[in-house]
């Protein structure tokens, strides 16, 4: 990737005055694309973030958006930044239009004809062109969601920042959503964080798996779980029977599924396990030491 496209970050490292080491130096050089940002809680994923949205500072390291310093240069790569919080505030009686209105003008978009025509594209990307006049407050979770891509793409970001979207939405609209995401993300760089393993395996180009302030695991989906191919294998515990020591624990009909890593099979009680991304998220986890509550 050449330097001056995308988002590269060097070094980052914040710890708060309570003596958090919420980032304990983080390298990572993003492409435009889908990039997922997985971790469980407290990993720092929201610290990341937060810093990149420049709304809090690192004490140490780099961070460059197409080549711009972002420290040195907040204002600069904020005209490139949307940022898509995990809820939109309460505006009573506004509609989308006015409301995407006000956002735009706020972002000195002050010329009225071509203000319009960047909401109407805005809200024909996101599908929400006939429900532009009705109230916000009236949108269902899966519109706001939508909404507020609509809100975080005016000004055409480069750098679009995307926590934890899909909780709460049924699957058609998870759907929808991500196709609009995928869509943003054939020219800008869109950094998606969030617990739910399987949106990143299908959506993301690459993906980085942050434990305790630290990447632990980077690259592509087909890349992390071809580490684990012919070391993973499985068993179905009955109820009652001591699950092994294991990377991963999960309730399944007719007792506990017990995935385990070695290079042969542990007893004959054991099969084949074929590696999913939540598989590869849970040895790295489990090699940090950072053992996750089965879902
Ligand atoms: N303002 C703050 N002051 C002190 N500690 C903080 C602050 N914000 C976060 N932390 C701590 O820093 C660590 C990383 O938190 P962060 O919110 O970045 O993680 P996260 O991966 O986003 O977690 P979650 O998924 O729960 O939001 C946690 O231990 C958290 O308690």
């Amino acid at each position: 990737m050449p330097p001056t496209e995308g988002l590269s970050i060097r070094g980052l490292a914040k710890t708060y005055p309570n003596g958090i080491a919420a980032l304990r130096g983080i390298d990572l050089e993003v492409a435009p694309g889908l990039y997922g940002l997985l971790g469980p809680n407290g990993a720092g994923k929201s610290t990341l973030m937060r810093t990149l949205a420049t709304l809090q500072t690192p004490d140490r390291g780099e961070i460059r958006l197409d080549g711009i310093d972002l420290l040195a240069e907040p204002d600069r790569v904020r005209r490139r930044l949307g940022y898509l919080p995990q809820q939109i505030g309460a505006y009573p009686g506004v509609s989308g239009h006015e409301l995407l209105t006000r956002f735009a003008w706020l972002k000195g978009r002050t010329d009225r004809r071509k203000r319009r025509a960047e909401i109407e594209r805005l809200l024909d990307r996101v599908n929400l062109t006939d429900a532009a006049r009705r109230p916000v407050a009236t949108y269902s979770g899966g519109m706001l969601r939508r909404f507020g891509i609509a809100l975080a793409l005016i000004g055409s970001p480069r750098l679009l920042i995307v926590d934890e979207p899909t909780a709460g939405l049924d699957p058609a609209e998870r759907n929808r959503f991500h196709r609009v995401l995928a869509d943003v993300a054939a020219e800008a760089v869109v950094l998606l964080s969030t617990h739910i393993v399987e949106d990143v395996e299908n959506l993301c180009a690459r993906v980085a798996i942050l434990a305790s302030g630290r990447i632990v695991a980077e690259g592509t989906p087909a890349e992390l779980t071809g580490r684990l191919a012919d070391r993973l294998w499985s068993w179905i515990v009955p109820r009652g029977e001591t699950p092994p020591d294991a990377v991963h624990l999960s309730a399944v009909p007719g007792g506990t599924l017990a995935i385990v890593e070695s290079s042969t099979a542990p007893d004959g009680r054991f099969a084949p396990h074929h590696p999913r991304l939540e598989d590869a998220y849970h040895v790295a986890l489990a090699k940090t030491g950072i053992l996750e509550v089965a879902a």
